[in-house]
């Protein structure tokens, strides 16, 4: 059996019914796509990036980590941000723009904060440690 990237995943389903589904996941990812690519701490990263993928797949990772019936098909993270050169504070310009996107949502803070601590572990994947 070939090794395939598994994210932690939600438990059961209602993280992604606090997220609105389907349809609340792709006004989120749109508002954070509309902060991070307007946002000066980030915005020149995403200068060479098809938008319309990015849209596609952030919606997928999102359904499929919050519990939802999606499955992720895109790159691994570490591979898909290796180049990027991303260090702790893009993170953390993106993390701040993703709450504001779900604060405009109405997403509960509670329900905010079990999201971010599904991504929370990719940081290692999508940040360069010095030296790697
Ligand atoms: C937990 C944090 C993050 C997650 C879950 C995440 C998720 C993703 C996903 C799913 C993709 C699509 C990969 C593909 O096309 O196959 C992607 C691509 C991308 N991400 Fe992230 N990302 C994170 C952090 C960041 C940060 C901090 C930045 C920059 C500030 C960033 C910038 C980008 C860019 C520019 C692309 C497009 C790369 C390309 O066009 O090849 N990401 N990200």
């Amino acid at each position: 059996e070939p090794d395939r990237y598994t994210p932690p995943k939600a438990s059961d389903a209602s993280l992604y019914q606090a997220l609105g589904a389907k349809e609340g996941i792709s006004r989120v990812v749109e508002g954070l796509i509309q902060r991070s690519t307007t946002n000066p701490r980030i915005a020149d990263k995403f200068k060479d990036t098809n938008l319309k993928n990015l849209r596609e797949q952030l919606v997928d990772q999102i359904c499929e980590l919050s519990g939802g019936p999606c499955r992720y098909e895109g790159n691994p993270m570490r591979a898909g941000h290796e180049d990027l050169n991303l260090n702790m504070g893009h993170f953390n310009a993106l993390v701040e723009d993703l709450q504001q996107a779900m604060d405009q949502e109405g997403v509960p803070f509670r329900q905010q904060n079990r999201l971010l601590a599904l991504l929370a572990p990719m940081y290692r994947d999508v940040v360069k440690a010095p030296g790697r």
